[in-house]
């Protein structure tokens, strides 16, 4: 029995074991399943009681939350996509899981129209439950820094609605992001030459190559968000220097952010080493933002046009609200979330690619015909054209996608799937199940970017069942910049060399996103033409 086929062993039948009860209340659901006959379509009075909503029993006291616990728990952070995926196959498309300390209820929904509904009627102020860390860094340890002008991340109500209003629009106007295509391509041909330097006898990538594709991320935001090159990339960084300690600081302050999240919030109460390393990492962000926005702010004085279109995304929210300190909170949020997420979806694509070699070459055949010269420098007709290359990028959110679920917390009492959920639930939306179920994608189980490009409905796929980048007002605000940074390094790379992975098959699993955990030791090998 593989690893894997042990785990989901395990998970199959624990449940049978400890939760006996669960298993009959479960038999008397399959009897009147609400699924099929769902009679209270939205009527509040009529609908079935939350407490019928099946779902793994609780333990009094320890509640859910001994489940999370490392050792005693059954569940690891790395399994939390196995679990999402057990509790569908274990009690159907609604599960509850509730008496988690310190936290109200998970609510996990498996049925896209459902989800629909709940993104429809989430209203002007959608909540997404996320990183309480960052909320208490935020409104509480640093409240000093951030007062009324909290950001958007970790920020709901009439606040974040202000805030995101002010910045929304130059981030996701296609003209200021076009502007973003020959920094962002200069900074991956920087990185391409690191990797031609970083290859062994056998051109393969080195271990932490992962760590590598971070820095880029972490390159091209600072390029973005702070109009400034980092140095990340530079090979030989002594550890006292900014980059290499804005390097360090970014470990702790997003990839550990994972223990802090998913695991017990011993945080709450006393600060644990792990949470004063958070605190320490996220002051050296807010320390760096506000060097580099106070360096943009003297630059934009100087400045002789304060023309739109001659400013770059920090000059033009810098024009438009004077006090620096949006621009510093912006760009704070976007380093927040803007580093794991795309370098976690780099490392997820380029696996696939390199394990895929015949869509590879398609997808070089594509770019080889749109760029014949490899030295022409990319532009926006030439990544409108990369319908491939797109397509490719799409599956790979569908089928491993690298936020593994979104989410809302109720405002108001709501109708799901027959059963009346109460306010302040947590509602979760597993995009990485839903984008792989049949009932509401053809062939979910095969690798397929040509679904994609298919003009005339040949495969189904419902609009709401993969959603990489969340939806509606709260969606995703850099999800631009996060397209065309994959779009440009898929482009460079590909055009010019193959990649190729020789090594054991990598598992996916979640350390905070759900990337292939392991070495990426890619090989690298130029192209002829
Ligand atoms: C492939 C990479 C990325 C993925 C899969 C991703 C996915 C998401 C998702 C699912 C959300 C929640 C949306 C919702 O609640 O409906 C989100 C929010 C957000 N993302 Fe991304 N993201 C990515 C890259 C980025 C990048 C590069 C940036 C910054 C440049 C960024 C900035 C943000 C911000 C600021 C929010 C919070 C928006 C708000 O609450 O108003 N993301 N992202």
């Amino acid at each position: 029995m593989t690893k894997i086929q042990k785990i989901i062993f395990k998970y199959e039948n624990i449940p049978r074991i400890l939760f006996p009860q669960v298993q009959r209340q479960r038999s008397h659901i399959a009897a009147a399943n609400p699924e099929d006959v769902c009679p209270y379509e939205g009527s509040l009075q009529d609908a079935r009681p939350y407490s019928e909503v099946p779902g793994p029993k609780s333990l009094p006291i320890l509640g859910n939350t001994w489940r999370l616990l490392p050792i005693i728990g059954q569940y690891e952070i790395s399994d939390v996509a196995k679990l999402s995926g057990l509790f569908y196959k274990e009690y159907g498309k609604i599960v509850k899981l509730s008496g988690l300390m310190g936290r109200p209820d998970l609510l996990f929904v498996y049925d896209p129209d459902e989800i629909e509904k709940v993104y429809r009627e989430e209203g002007p102020t959608p909540y997404r439950p996320s990183m309480p860390c960052l909320v208490k860094y935020k409104s509480v340890v640093r409240k000093d820094f951030f007062g009324d002008l909290p950001g958007v991340v970790g920020v709901h109500g009439e606040p974040w609605r202000e805030f995101r209003t002010k910045v929304q629009k130059p981030i996701l106007q296609l003209q200021t992001v076009k502007k973003y295509i020959e920094p962002i391509e200069d900074v991956t041909n920087y990185f391409i030459q690191r990797m031609l330097e970083m290859k062994d006898k056998n051109n393969e990538m080195p271990d932490d190559f992962d760590n590598e594709i971070h820095k880029w991320a972490l390159e091209c935001i600072g390029r973005v968000a702070l109009d400034v090159r980092l140095g990340c990339l530079h090979p030989h960084l002594s550890p006292n220097s900014e980059p290499q300690k804005i390097i360090d600081a970014a470990k702790y302050a997003l990839r550990n952010v994972a223990i802090l999240e998913l695991k017990f919030p011993f945080w709450r109460y006393f600060p644990t080493t792990i949470w004063t390393k958070y605190v320490n990492n996220m002051n050296y962000f807010i320390e760096i933002c506000t060097k580099y926005i106070d360096e943009a702010m003297g630059r934009l004085k100087v400045k002789e046009s304060h023309n739109e279109k001659d400013l770059s995304l920090v000059e033009r929210i810098l024009a438009k609200e004077p006090n620096p300190k949006t621009a510093s909170i912006l760009a704070l949020d976007l380093i927040l979330v803007g580093i794991d997420t795309i370098s976690m979806a780099v490392c997820s694509i380029l696996y696939q690619l390199a394990t895929r070699p015949e869509q590879q070459e398609k997808l070089y055949e594509e770019l080889k015909r749109l760029i014949p010269d490899p030295n022409v420098p990319l532009n926006v007709r030439l990544l409108d054209e990369m319908v491939f290359l797109k397509a490719f990028v799409k599956e790979v959110f569908r089928v491993y996608s690298t936020v593994i679920g979104n989410g809302r917390t109720l405002q108001k009492d709501t109708v799901i799937k027959g059963y009346k959920i109460p306010k302040g639930v947590q509602v979760v939306f597993p995009t990485l199940i839903t984008g792989s179920m049949e009932e509401y994608v053809s062939n979910p189980k095969e690798f397929m970017p040509e679904r994609w490009m298919s003009k005339n409905g040949e495969y189904r796929i419902h609009p709401f069942a993969s959603l990489p980048y969340g939806y509606g007002a709260r969606m995703c605000l850099g999800r631009r910049f996060a397209d065309l940074e994959i779009q440009i390094l898929l482009a460079k790379l590909i055009r010019s060399y193959k990649l190729e992975y020789f090594h054991q098959p990598l598992e996916y699993k979640v350390t905070f996103m759900y990337a292939p955990e392991g070495e990426l030791k890619f090989r690298v090998t130029k192209r002829e033409d």
